[in-house]
């Protein structure tokens, strides 16, 4: 499942992102690339233990933590520290698949990588091309955002980001530990959260409808979750 969430950062968050960005150093992007991507890599990312990134880490990090539907969606048991990348012109990721374990830096401590994400930074005119084409049960999706929104994709699915012919691309990108590490079970949790929702709209939340669907919701993540 694809998950598009609009504004996971305020405009001021994104412009204080773009302004530290200005000032880092950036390195070549295959630093943080498996074997097979490293050879399909061809972009730009700031180090990933550098203050800037730190520091821009904790903002996307607080940003999560307060978005119902990166919860929703994700259900994340670790998130992985942002990292941050910028596509120039003529610069590109070709067909790749996201490593499935990861060190976490700092922690001495390992992740599975069942949600990918891209927190996009740059405006849509600010750039032609840089779409990030993702492999899906239905196909090829085509995905390029406004600044401040995200997008939420299997770690397991086949992706690419297309040349940027045109201007820079700027994002941030990490992977998160699912408490529901299947891709189906995690989506029909993340629809019957979105039915609840609209149902807690209509009747009260003590109506045997509401009770009913919460429980089975409650059970179903007992059922699925590993932590
Ligand atoms: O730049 C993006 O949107 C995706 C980056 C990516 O796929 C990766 O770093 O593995
Ligand atoms: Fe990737």
């Amino acid at each position: 499942m694809l998950v598009h969430i609009p504004n996971v950062l305020t405009p001021e968050e994104v412009s204080y992102c773009r302004a530290t960005l200005e000032k880092s150093e950036w390195v070549d992007g295959k630093v943080t690339a498996g074997d097979q991507s490293a050879k399909a890599k061809f972009n730009l990312q700031i180090p990933q233990d550098s203050a800037e990134g730190r520091e821009l880490g904790e903002i996307i990090l607080r940003a999560l933590g307060r978005n119902p539907t990166f919860n929703s969606a994700a259900l994340p048991l670790r998130v992985f520290p942002p990292l941050f990348n910028r596509y120039d012109e003529g610069m590109r990721f070709h067909t790749h698949v996201d490593n499935a374990i990861r060190p976490v830096p700092g922690t001495g401590f390992r992740m599975r990588t069942d949600v990918s994400s891209t927190l996009f930074l740059s405006e849509m005119e600010e750039y032609d091309g840089g779409e990030l084409m993702i492999q899906d049960t239905f196909g090829v999706q085509s995905v390029r955002f406004p600044a401040g929104d995200m997008v939420l994709y299997p770690s397991s699915s086949l992706h690419s980001v297309s040349p940027v012919t045109r201007g820079s691309r700027w994002a941030s990108f990490f992977w998160s530990q699912s408490m529901v590490p299947d891709d189906t079970q995690r989506t029909l949790l993340y629809q019957f959260d979105l039915a609840i929702i609209e149902t807690r709209k209509l009747l009260p939340d003590d109506s045997p409808a509401v009770l009913g669907l919460t429980s089975t919701y409650h059970n179903l993540l007992r059922q699925w979750a590993q932590l």
